[in-house]
């Protein structure tokens, strides 16, 4: 069997914790304990609690180069996906993400503060719709998705050994 690198791959130690928010902490977009992690901070507007925006800033580097001096497609998605699911809490549920569609409509370059966005659109029982985008500051919008979240209930959380957050 391969030995892990360890210098790419961390220890498992949070697998234990039942707690859903403790082992969040290693999510690849917004863990602070990921030390490859894109560390993404939010804030969310809830002003109208019914449509819930979450914002970022971020600057990525080579790390996560795709195209010379432009973010790799697949991590585009991660962010789009990651500002969608921060939407999921301010509404009191816990989702993941069934279907999302994406329009890359310009290169994402590196080494550029850029705008990450989201808003919730509309829900259908346990459908969730949501949209996202990366902007530059400027309000140019280089690539938007769409998304539909399912609200996970306690029973399938529970067969994933996790537990409720506490609310
Ligand atoms: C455990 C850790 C928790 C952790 C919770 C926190 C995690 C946050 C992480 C950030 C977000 C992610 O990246 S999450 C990681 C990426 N996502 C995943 O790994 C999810 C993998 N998928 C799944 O586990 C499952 O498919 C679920 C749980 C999402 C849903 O399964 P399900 O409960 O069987 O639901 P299913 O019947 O398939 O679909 C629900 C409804 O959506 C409709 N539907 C399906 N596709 C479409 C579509 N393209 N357009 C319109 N509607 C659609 C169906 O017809 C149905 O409608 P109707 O018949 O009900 O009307």
């Amino acid at each position: 069997m391969p030995i892990p690198d360890t210098s790419r791959h961390t220890p498992a130690s949070m697998d234990a914790n039942p707690n859903i928010e403790k082992r969040a902490s290693h999510c690849f977009g917004c863990g602070p304990a990921n030390p490859q992690g894109l560390h993404l901070v939010f804030t969310t507007d809830t002003s109208n609690p019914d449509i819930p925006v979450a914002t970022t800033q971020f600057q990525l580097d080579r790390l996560h180069e795709g195209p010379p001096g432009y973010i790799h497609g697949g991590i585009v998605a991660t962010l789009l996906d990651e500002a969608m699911s921060k939407l999921n809490r301010p509404l009191n549920v816990l989702a993941m993400t069934r279907h999302m569609e994406i329009d890359y409509l310009h290169p994402v370059p590196l080494y550029q503060s850029l705008v990450l966005t989201s808003r919730h659109l509309s829900r259908e029982g346990r459908k969730l719709f949501h949209r996202a985008e990366i902007q530059r500051p400027d309000g140019t919008v280089l690539a938007r998705a769409k998304g539909l979240f399912i609200v996970i209930d306690a029973r399938l959380l529970a067969l994933a050994g996790l537990t409720q957050p506490e609310s």
